[in-house]
């Protein structure tokens, strides 16, 4: 390209350049702060989040020769974020609506699928119901609905009053899923914008009452419609499932990058699938039992507990029966509220840090 390369094929030539971790080119997450092209050099300035600074030298190689193949002399100048904290990935939508009646919102993702996400979301949310809040869950895998399934509300049509959706109430728990508005039959081809667009609507115009946590179940994975969803709703944080094995922990750990990039506080990781128990009460570890664990103390971040393989979580989620976990099993019960107990410790942490974060007043 000639040295009167301007200042498009500049960033055309920067949205080639990666984050090594979120696999997502460093335009789309904003940290190119200014280009400026004049006397046949461009002085580029790119904001690294603290999370990348041992990938320092090698992020500011990636962009000088970036920079290079536009025949201009780069000039990289690279400030880091000074919390830790990430900036939120630009041509994200619009701020989240709040939604007024819901006190907490929280997210459960997974770096990829099949690790019981949609089984975690729900017993999650059966699980606070019985210990005395009003919970609800939003099932917002657009990909795979299971909640439908899972909680037994394919049997029943979504019911409106007007423009709002009456939420499902079952297993104490209220409900609005994706799943009641998309046709099973006709998998429908969802793009980051459309789906941001049907997933707030759901989340907005569903009449929730008064409720202590919605539990919203994300899509798998860390591509556009999780990260665009996970930016739909005013989140007070989110839950990362995984399970023990090696890759399975390398997805968590890029989930885990997502939100911290999103600046979503991640309340914890839960181990599923963690150990199998026989008929004759031994257990073994089949994937390596303790990997999430492990991850969670390496990342900071709380390790919320973790889930064995029972026949009876697929049975019961088959059934649209999740009551029956906590009824039918004193160790699966145990297991089940013993999470759901840690994350509302941890949801407690972050209402007290929130009351205690300064407030700044203009006047
Ligand atoms: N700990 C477990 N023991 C037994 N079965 C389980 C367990 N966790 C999940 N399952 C079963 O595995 C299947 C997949 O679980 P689930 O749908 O929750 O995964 P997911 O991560 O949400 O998947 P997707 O990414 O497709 O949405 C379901 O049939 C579920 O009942």
């Amino acid at each position: 390209m000639p040295a009167d390369a301007t200042k498009q094929d500049v960033m055309a030539e920067l949205s080639q350049v990666m984050d090594p971790e979120l696999k997502r080119d460093v335009v789309t997450l904003n940290m190119v702060q200014r280009v400026d092209v004049r006397d046949g050099t461009a002085t580029v300035e790119v904001k690294l989040p603290a999370r990348l600074s041992k990938q320092r030298e090698a992020m500011r190689a990636a962009i000088r020769e970036a920079v290079g193949r536009t025949g201009l002399t780069p000039e990289v100048a690279m400030a880091s974020s000074l919390s830790g904290g990430e900036e939120p990935a630009s041509n994200g939508p619009a701020p989240a609506p709040a939604l007024p009646g819901v006190r907490h919102v929280i997210a459960v993702g997974a770096g990829k699928g099949g690790v019981g996400k949609s089984t975690l979301a729900l017993n999650l949310a059966v699980g606070l119901a019985r210990l005395g809040r009003k919970s609800g869950v939003l099932d917002g895998d657009i990909y795979g609905p299971s909640i439908p399934t899972m909680l037994g509300t394919d049997r029943y049509q979504v019911r409106a009053s007007g423009k709002t959706l009456i939420p499902f109430e079952l297993h104490g728990v209220k409900a609005m899923t994706i799943g009641a508005l998309v046709d099973d039959d006709k998998p429908l081809i969802w793009r980051g914008p459309m789906a941001h667009g049907a997933f707030q609507q759901l989340a907005t115009q569903t009449d929730w009452g008064e409720l202590d946590e919605l539990v919203v179940d994300l899509p798998p994975g860390t591509g556009d419609v999780p990260l665009t969803l996970s930016q739909t709703l005013p989140l007070t944080g989110a839950v990362i499932v995984c399970t023990p094995q090696k890759v399975a922990q390398d997805d968590a750990r890029r989930a885990i990058a997502m939100f911290r990039q999103l600046n979503v506080e991640v309340l914890g990781l839960v181990e599923n699938m963690s150990f199998f128990v026989c008929d004759h009460g031994t257990e073994y570890d089949l994937f390596g039992r303790g990997g999430a664990e492990l991850l969670a103390s390496q990342e900071g971040i709380p390790f919320l507990g973790s889930l064995p393989i029972h026949p009876l979580l697929r049975v019961h989620a088959d059934a649209g029966d999740p009551s029956a976990n906590f009824d039918r099993d004193e160790s699966l019960k145990a297991s089940l509220e013993g999470i759901c107990r840690t994350l509302m410790d941890q949801v407690a942490v972050v209402d007290l840090e929130g009351a205690r974060a300064p407030t700044l007043t203009v006047r």
